[in-house]
């Protein structure tokens, strides 16, 4: 038998076999677990070390995977990983083809839901209590975990109304520690704050809606959130059971980390806490200083964010411009059409998100801020393959979703100067929406250009060769276009580089370039389908350009949890991949001449 009591619990039913006094021994080893683990990989240090009794009292009351317990965002649910036997897998945590930083039901039947978005959890509850009733599988419980954080997203509040009335026996676990990565916002977390203090006189928010209240519960005490649990369970009707925890808990370091309480972590020293990687200044530092610099001349100009200013680095704007900066809680619905109102009160707002969140604000963009043509500029950090965080976080659907709005124009630096040039460029357009993406973590060298045509940076040319192929660019796949044109040249094969800098709508000049080269190919960090390439190849049609034109991008499919350079490299967006597809495809056309330069190419700047 193994020597911790950890050790012994190799499912849920070991656990319900422990005794209740073994039960703190099995708390420590967890966390002892989880900073081990997490320290050595990554990930969400603070919120699972928030929910460690919490979980351990869930797989002792209810049946999972019989019973269906549902995380919130997912981030916190390495706990629930450790119960339900994956304890060895957390060495390949996050890794390509290792465990998962997020529920994966190819993982294990006790896991559901695999989208990292916030705020989910209560509609998918409420779906599966219908479900259950209406198969006539009404001994099947449902329980949602969702934190104080994800609580102040709209779909939250939707799934309540329908909650409370439906009478469906679904129990909401609130893990309220009191913040996401800083302090929850609004007035739902003033509240909370009230219902923590375990005095709010009157029914409270969740009772008016229909639901019962069970709370507050200290979320450490396994023994009372057991006893809170199957007090719900027995009410057979939607409850709330309010748990009051800590982020962090139990690890100094998290616990006294004011920013937020170790939220998500790189690889770390876990004796002292430090990184043991080093950082290279990265793109959200340099957006960062870069709005800083332009909101000091410009007062119109005010920023938001959806819960997540450090992440998205206004944390610097927010100390100089206190007034000027809204954190709307992980609300970007909200975020978008609030900003729409502040351009309608003669401002300029700039919205700032992780681009895969933007998708849950199309909408929004569409039709309260593009309708209108106003002067909203959103800027996307972690555009493109982010990498460990897997299928829901890539942001790879921005540039496809903002080529289907009317008077969008999309920009996409290839490095921290282009991303400086063209935050003020986008913050001077006033008739009309503007978005800026860039990836996660560093940012590269920067790469000048040889000469700049109607907007269009010329980054390559090779001189008194044919104008074989023409490499569209976007972004940061400057660098793999310019090593695919070396590659090329060795081969006496005429390449041109541009960086339209403007990726949407396709610049004028981009198909002037194209009508001049066999073959053009475009390389997106994005979905390949509804992406730049297909707009560029679109917008050459029209003009009756005659070569073919080609997208190089991510493929339309959930892309898994790995390191961002092997996921494009998979996607063929490294230089030798793009020379062999140019190689490729210029066999499927004529030998071109070596034409004279265009009298459109101004002098090199
Ligand atoms: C729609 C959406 N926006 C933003 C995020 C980024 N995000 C991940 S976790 C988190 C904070 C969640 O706070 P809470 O629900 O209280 O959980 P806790 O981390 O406190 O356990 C945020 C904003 C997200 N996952 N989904
Ligand atoms: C769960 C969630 O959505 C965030 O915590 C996200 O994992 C952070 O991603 P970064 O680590 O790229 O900031
Ligand atoms: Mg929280």
């Amino acid at each position: 038998m193994s020597s911790t009591v950890l050790g012994q619990v190799t499912g849920p039913r070991r656990l319900k076999e422990l005794r209740p006094d073994r039960l703190p021994a099995l708390a420590d080893e967890i966390r002892e677990f989880l900073v081990d683990k997490v320290c050595a990989a990554g990930g969400h240090l603070g919120p699972n070390l928030g929910v460690v009794e919490l979980t351990i009292a869930l797989h002792r009351v209810f049946d999972s995977p019989v019973d269906r317990i549902v995380f919130d965002t997912g981030h916190q649910s390495y706990v629930h990983k450790v119960l339900t036997g994956r304890q060895a897998a957390f060495d390949t945590l996050r890794a390509e083809g290792g465990l998962s930083g997020y529920p994966m039901r190819a993982e294990s039947p006790h896991d559901h839901v695999e989208n990292s978005h916030a705020s989910t959890a209560l509609s998918y509850a409420d779906g599966l209590a219908k479900a259950h009733r209406l198969r006539g599988e009404e001994h099947r419980r449902v329980i949602a975990v969702i934190g104080d954080g994800a609580l102040t997203g709209g779909m939250a509040w939707e799934a309540l109304n329908n909650l409370g009335r439906g009478g469906r026996p679904v129990i909401v676990v609130l893990n309220d520690n009191g913040r996401s990565y800083d302090p929850t916002v609004g007035g739902l977390a003033d509240h909370l704050t009230a219902l923590r203090a375990a005095g709010e006189p009157g029914p409270n928010l969740f009772e008016t809606l229909g639901l019962a209240y069970l709370g507050p519960v200290d979320g450490h005490d396994i023994a009372a959130v057991e006893e809170a649990l199957r007090d719900a369970a027995r009410l057979g009707r939607p409850v709330v059971v309010h748990c009051v925890t800590e982020k962090g808990r139990g690890y100094a370091h998290a616990e006294e980390d004011e920013a937020d309480r170790m939220h998500g972590i790189g690889v770390l020293d876990p004796a002292t806490g430090r990184s043991r990687t080093a950082s290279s200044p990265g793109w959200t530092a340099a957006f960062g200083a870069e709005l800083e610099r332009i909101a000091a001349e410009r007062p119109e100009v005010v920023a938001l964010t959806a819960a997540m200013l450090r992440p998205v680095g206004l944390h610097g704007f927010a100390e100089r411009f206190p007034e000027r900066v809204f954190d709307v809680g992980i609300a970007e619905q909200h975020a978008v059409t609030s900003a729409a109102g502040l351009a309608m009160g003669g401002l300029h707002p700039v919205v700032c998100l992780y681009a895969t969140f933007l998708n849950r604000a199309v909408d929004q963009i569409m039709m309260d801020v593009a309708l209108h043509n106003l002067p909203v500029t959103f800027v996307l950090d972690r555009a493109g393959v982010t990498g460990p965080d897997g299928a829901s976080h890539h942001g790879m659907w921005d540039l496809a979703l903002l080529g289907t709005v009317p008077g969008m124009r999309v920009a996409a630096p290839r490095d921290t100067a282009r991303l400086a040039e063209l935050l003020g460029e986008a913050l001077s357009v006033q008739d009309g929406p503007t978005a800026l993406r860039f990836p996660k973590g560093g940012a590269g060298p920067e790469i000048p250009a040889l000469t700049r045509m109607e907007g269009v940076d010329i980054l390559h040319r090779t001189r008194s060769r044919p104008l074989d192929v023409l490499l569209v660019s976007t972004g940061v796949l400057a660098g793999p276009a310019l090593g695919a044109a070396e590659l090329l040249a060795e081969e006496g094969v005429g390449v041109t580089v541009v960086d339209p800098r403007w990726v949407l709508p396709v610049a004028p000049a981009l198909t002037h370039l194209a009508s001049r080269h066999r073959l053009t190919l475009c390389l997106e960090d994005g979905i390949r389908a509804g992406g730049v390439g297909t707009a560029l190849a679109q917008a050459c049609a029209d003009a009756r350009v005659p070569g073919p034109v080609h997208a190089l991008g991510l493929r339309r499919e959930f892309l898994s949890h790995g390191e961002r350079p092997a996921i494009l490299a998979d996607h063929g967006l490294t230089a030798r991949s793009v020379a062999d597809s140019a190689r490729a495809l210029l066999g499927d056309t004529t030998p071109a001449r070596t034409p004279a330069p265009s009298s459109r190419e101004r002098t090199p700047r």
